[in-house]
């Protein structure tokens, strides 16, 4: 089997990464073309992938063909490879935000081909992405099972109904930014009482990161593990408390708000 990746940018590399690292298959049968020579070639030649000299050269060797380029031009770049997905009938994965899969349905001109809609986030680097699938209407029950293998592989996954594609991606697509953000925001305040940065970093991702388990491995909300941590007359609560009357949650709403607003826009 043979995965080739249009475009090498963040998301593209993210992936590449996981399957390397996972040994989900020989990275020689790891294709990659992009319009950036300067972008997959050199990423190719480390991590052993096969660069590849056009996108449809690389169609025409694929059995799984994964898109990764700017939304704007995913459609485009589908467009133009017609003949060649007509003729390999690979499983075609986009994961462009706010590209529907009506529109890569009436692109790529096929009542045949099996194509699914996937949204990652950059963790899958590291094996702990969150994946949401849906499939269009031609797609094959064995194909849609191949592409959960392997985004299972790169962390979890869930199949979702199109119209929640642009809440996931603002939750899981763009989230890792905001938690870096908010990851940053404590270790600045670190920095600010006189802790070294990459000290105060270290410090907050364990934090979050063990605070994120506790979430995951519970099963009650977010609510009363933050009342587990304040205890009474405490720290805690005096800095939740100033952190909500600086309107904290209405800006982290307000941020999902907008990037919805954004891939709606696509
Ligand atoms: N960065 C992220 O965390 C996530 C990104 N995505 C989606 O992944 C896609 C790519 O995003 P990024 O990797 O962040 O962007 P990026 O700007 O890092 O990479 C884009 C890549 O596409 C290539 N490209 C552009 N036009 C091309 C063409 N005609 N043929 C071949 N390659 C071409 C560029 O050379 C570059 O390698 C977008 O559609 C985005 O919505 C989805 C989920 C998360
Ligand atoms: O920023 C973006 O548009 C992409 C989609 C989700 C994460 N990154």
């Amino acid at each position: 089997m043979k995965i080739g990746f249009i475009g090498a940018g963040h998301m593209a590399q993210a992936i590449m990464i996981g399957l390397c690292q996972q040994k989900y298959l020989a990275t020689s049968d790891i294709l990659v073309h992009s319009a950036h020579k300067s972008s997959y070639e050199p990423f190719a030649a480390e991590h052993g992938l096969t660069a590849m000299p056009s996108n449809a050269a690389l169609v025409k060797q694929s059995d799984i063909v994964i898109l990764a380029v700017p939304a704007k031009q995913t459609l485009a770049v589908v467009a133009d490879l017609q003949a060649e997905f007509d003729a390999k009938q690979p499983i075609v994965v986009s994961v462009a935000g706010g590209v529907s899969l009506a529109q890569l349905q009436e692109n790529l001109d096929s009542t045949s081909l099996s194509i699914i809609r996937a949204m990652p986030n950059v963790n899958v680097a590291i094996g702990q992405g969150m994946t949401a699938l849906v499939t269009g209407e031609a797609t094959r029950a064995a194909d849609l099972t191949q592409i959960e293998q392997l985004f299972q592989a790169l962390g979890d996954i869930t199949p979702l109904a199109e119209k929640d594609f642009a809440v996931f991606g603002a939750l899981a697509g763009s989230a890792p930014a905001y938690a870096y953000l908010f990851i940053d925001a404590l270790s600045r305040a670190g920095v600010k009482y006189g802790l070294d940065k990459a000290v105060a970093t270290k410090i907050t991702a364990q934090t979050v990161l063990g605070s994120a388990a506790n979430v995951a491995a519970s099963d009650t909300n977010p609510w009363a593990l933050i009342d587990q941590v304040s205890s009474p007359g405490g720290t805690t609560v005096a800095g939740l408390l100033a952190m909500e009357e600086a309107g904290l949650m209405t800006a982290v709403v307000k941020g999902i708000d907008a990037t919805i607003a954004k891939e709606n826009e696509a």
